[in-house]
């Protein structure tokens, strides 16, 4: 019998991984997978206090730092994917996990949103994927694969997620509109809608605790997902594996999305503040 070699799905890939903050970030659970998997990778990092954080990260997986981006400053946007374009020459794959919003305004009604923290969390969440795309492209010569992360509060309303909701929405109409735009240059744009997982950035979510009890209650796989498991897909969806798939929206949150009431077995949950 013929002998199977496996080289991983990301084998020969090169990827710029955006937004570890942290070995919590669900950008360190698709780093993680990505490597193991085959991919090379490069991350960035946002300010000085994160790159602390970001560069023994790094190292664990032999990945080459390509310096601080901050978003809202197309500069250190563009100083980023020369950085990648000196290093390699070309590029296979982006990931965007990239996204803020006010935390006095993830609490309360949307309607309260201010114009100032509007703009800015649609600035940072969604149209940061565009322009991130807009550099990608010119790196991916052979073609290649992006992809950001969203929440089905882009969806359906979800308590406190208010303007992140309205983000998260124009994120995913994007990502149809960059994936028309970009088929053909055979450069591929998903999106994971992940279930909720304890990071940095969902602590500033009101009753954050809640909604992941809610969610282990309620989905169909009675329990929440982690940062690994979407890994896994991330990495399946950046490979050769999923090279048909595009401007699709893959959820990882245990089907949580299929439930439409509670599960009649599930307690009654109280709040439990944080
Ligand atoms: N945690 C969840 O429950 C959950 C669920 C679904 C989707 N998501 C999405 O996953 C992505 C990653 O978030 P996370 O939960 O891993 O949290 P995280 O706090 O670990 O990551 C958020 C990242 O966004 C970066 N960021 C914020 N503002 C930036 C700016 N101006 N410029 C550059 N980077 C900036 C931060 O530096 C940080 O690395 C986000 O898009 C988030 O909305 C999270």
């Amino acid at each position: 019998m013929a002998e199977t070699t496996a080289p991983g799905i990301l084998a020969g890939k090169r990827g710029l991984i955006m937004g570890v903050a942290n070995n919590r970030s669900i950008a360190w659970g698709i780093a993680q997978a990505a490597r193991k998997h085959g991919a090379e990778l490069a991350l960035t990092y946002q300010g000085e206090a994160l790159k602390k954080r970001v560069e023994p990260l790094a190292k664990e997986l032999d990945a080459a730092v390509v310096g601080h981006c901050d978003v809202t400053d197309g500069a250190t946007i563009d100083a980023v994917f020369d950085e990648v374009g000196k290093l390699w020459g070309s590029l296979d794959f982006v990931v965007h996990c990239i996204a803020f919003s006010d935390k006095d305004e993830l609490t309360g009604r949307y309607v309260d949103t201010s114009e100032g923290n509007f703009s800015k969390s649609l600035l940072i969440s969604c149209y940061s994927f565009t322009a991130i795309a807009q550099r990608a492209e010119k790196l991916m010569k052979d073609g290649g694969s992006l992809l950001t992360l969203t929440y089905y509060g882009a969806e359906k309303w979800m308590p406190h997620y208010n303007v992140m909701g309205v983000a998260k929405a124009a994120l995913e109409a994007s990502v149809r509109y960059l994936a028309a735009d970009l088929g053909p240059q055979n450069i591929r744009v998903n999106a994971i809608s992940a279930g909720p997982i304890k990071t940095l950035a969902a602590s500033g979510i009101g009753d954050f605790r809640y909604i992941l009890k809610w969610n282990e209650y309620n989905s169909p796989l009675r329990r929440t997902v982690t940062i690994e498991e979407v890994g896994d897909t991330a990495a399946y969806l950046v490979s050769d594996m999923a090279r048909g798939m595009t401007g699709e929206i893959l959820h990882v949150d245990a089907g949580y999305h299929v439930v439409g009431m509670k599960n009649p077995e599930a307690p009654d949950l109280s709040l439990d503040k944080d």
